[in-house]
């Protein structure tokens, strides 16, 4: 299917649930046979970033390669998926300034809760010194001060999560809305009970349509 490109960047702490959010959301958008990438930090530093480290200045020039690749597929026609925890403002606006359509997700949950989940074990290396300029520890993370979309992920499931893009996308006509199921949308707990058409008709009541800055 024919789609307007645009770029979902996700940003949040380690744990916070972006890769999660990536692959859930990427699985949505292929079977409705749309052009999709992601592009995960982890994947990332293993080809276009290895070598680079988590200084300021490396994590920087991370992030802009992504964004520069990002660029590339999106005014192509791809919707690019990008998973990283970006965690400095001023280039996340960066990012944004330089994108056509362009997507921030605050992937939200506590420091605690990210070190309770742990999911790769740096956490626990990082409080015993073993990894260091760890994000949130010893290297900051300086949260989206007006985000598109917040997805607090220690209060939702990854399905409300997901179904927020989904329904910021729906609205922004990034597809051809005639062809989405109803049923992608059903998630979307205020407006649980409208049929799809209806909240189609009416985006401006969607909290995650007010807050979306798609241009
Ligand atoms: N010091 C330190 N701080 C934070 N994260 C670390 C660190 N060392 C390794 N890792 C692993 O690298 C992943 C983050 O890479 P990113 O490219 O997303 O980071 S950044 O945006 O350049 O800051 C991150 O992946 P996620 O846990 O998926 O976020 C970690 O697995
Ligand atoms: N709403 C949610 N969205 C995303 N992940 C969630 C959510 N709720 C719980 N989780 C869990 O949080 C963990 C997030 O891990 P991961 O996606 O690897 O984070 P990150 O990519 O930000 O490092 C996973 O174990 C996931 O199942």
């Amino acid at each position: 299917m024919k789609t307007n490109g645009m770029v979902i960047w996700l940003t949040g702490l380690s744990g916070a649930g972006k890769t999660t959010i990536a692959k859930t959301l990427e699985c949505l958008l292929l079977e409705r046979q749309l052009n999709v990438e992601v592009l995960d930090g982890d994947i990332i530093r293993t080809n276009l970033s290895k070598g680079l480290g988590y200084t300021k200045e490396d994590r920087d020039t991370n992030i802009r390669r992504v964004g520069f690749v990002a660029n590339l597929l999106s005014r192509n026609g791809v919707i690019v998926i990008v998973a990283t925890i970006s965690p400095h403002r001023l280039v996340r606006d960066e990012m944004r300034a330089m994108m056509h359509n362009f997507l921030e997700v605050y992937v939200n949950a506590p420091f605690a809760i990210c070190e309770s989940r742990d999911v790769k074990g740096l956490y626990a290396a990082a409080r015993m010194g073993e990894v260091k300029e760890f994000t949130g520890l010893d290297a900051p993370y300086e949260a989206p001060l007006k985000p598109d979309i917040t997805c607090f992920t220690d209060q939702e499931t990854v399905e409300e999560s997901v179904a927020k893009i989904m329904q910021a996308l729906s609205c922004a006509s990034v597809w051809d809305d005639s062809q989405l199921e109803p049923a992608i949308l059903e998630y979307h707990h205020d407006r649980r009970s409208l049929p799809a058409r209806q909240r189609k008709a009416s985006p401006t009541k969607d909290a995650a349509y007010q807050h979306a800055s798609l241009h």
